[in-house]
């Protein structure tokens, strides 16, 4: 097994006439969940494309799952979440995730397990148009979840849910860190830092930390996420 299931060195991203990240360097290790935070605009999402494939003008280097990021022979060994729902509105979720699985050559028991894994038993025959925005949410991360791929990005997978589905899904993202999949989950949410087991911090197109809460919180002589998180902007503007 890889040590490491993603690798960037000194990624650039330009988009439109800007660059928008500057030089980004980080492993994800294998079979962890690592929590990618930082606020508004500062790049998250364009560095979990760049990881994924589907960002153009990246120079530097992406590694994932040992090939290139893009590479044909990645495209069913990654699960990836985007922020907005990426199943159909007329079909019911069993079956979006009945095609999906088909397109992905996935068992077709597997529906079954990922419906339960994002509690969505008693909207499996809903359409999806007929879902609350959270449902919507958890049947896309359901479909990302067809065949167990090895890693799995999901770009903020908890906005507007309430605080027990949190629990359940961080729990479920641990659950499959376990079974050996690497999971790297992006939020603007400082409480949902503390359950990763690694963070990586942005702000404006930059790495400011990577780190576990834990020597987080002690570097910055603090017990709060968020304080930790101002602190080491503080620090970064007065080393300048
Ligand atoms: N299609 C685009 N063309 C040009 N610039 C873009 C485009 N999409 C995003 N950007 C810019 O790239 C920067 C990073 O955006 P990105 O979406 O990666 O941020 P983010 O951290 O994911 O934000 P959010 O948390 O709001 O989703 C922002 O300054 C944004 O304005």
């Amino acid at each position: 097994m890889l040590k490491n299931a993603v690798s960037c060195r000194d990624v650039v991203v330009v988009r439109g006439d800007r660059e928008v990240l500057h030089g980004v360097g980080f492993d994800l290790r294998a079979g962890s969940v690592t929590g990618l935070l930082g606020p508004s605009g500062c790049g998250k999402t364009t560095l979990i494309r760049a990881i994924v494939g589907l960002q153009a003008r990246v120079s530097g280097s992406v590694s994932v799952l040992g090939s290139p990021a893009g590479s044909a022979g990645l495209r069913g060994r990654i699960g990836y979440v985007t922020q907005e729902p990426s199943v159909y509105g007329d079909l019911t979720v069993t079956e979006n995730l009945r095609f999906f699985a088909a397109v992905l050559g996935a068992e077709s028991d597997d529906v079954q397990r990922v419906v339960d894994a994002v509690d969505l038993r008693s909207h499996a025959d809903v359409r999806v148009d007929q879902l609350s925005g959270g449902q919507q949410s958890r049947a896309s991360l359901a479909a990302a979840l067809l065949g167990s791929p090895e890693l799995l990005v999901l770009d903020e997978p908890t906005v507007g849910l309430d605080p027990v589905l949190r629990r359940d899904l961080w729990e479920l993202f641990h659950r499959l860190a376990d079974e050996g999949a690497t999971l790297l989950v992006s939020s603007h949410v400082m409480d949902e830092a503390a359950r990763c087991d690694r963070l990586l911090l942005m702000r404006d197109g930059e790495l400011l930390a990577d780190e576990t809460p834990g020597d987080l919180l002690e570097s910055a002589g603090t017990d709060d996420l968020e304080q930790a998180f101002l602190t080491l902007i503080e620090r970064k503007a007065e080393a300048r």
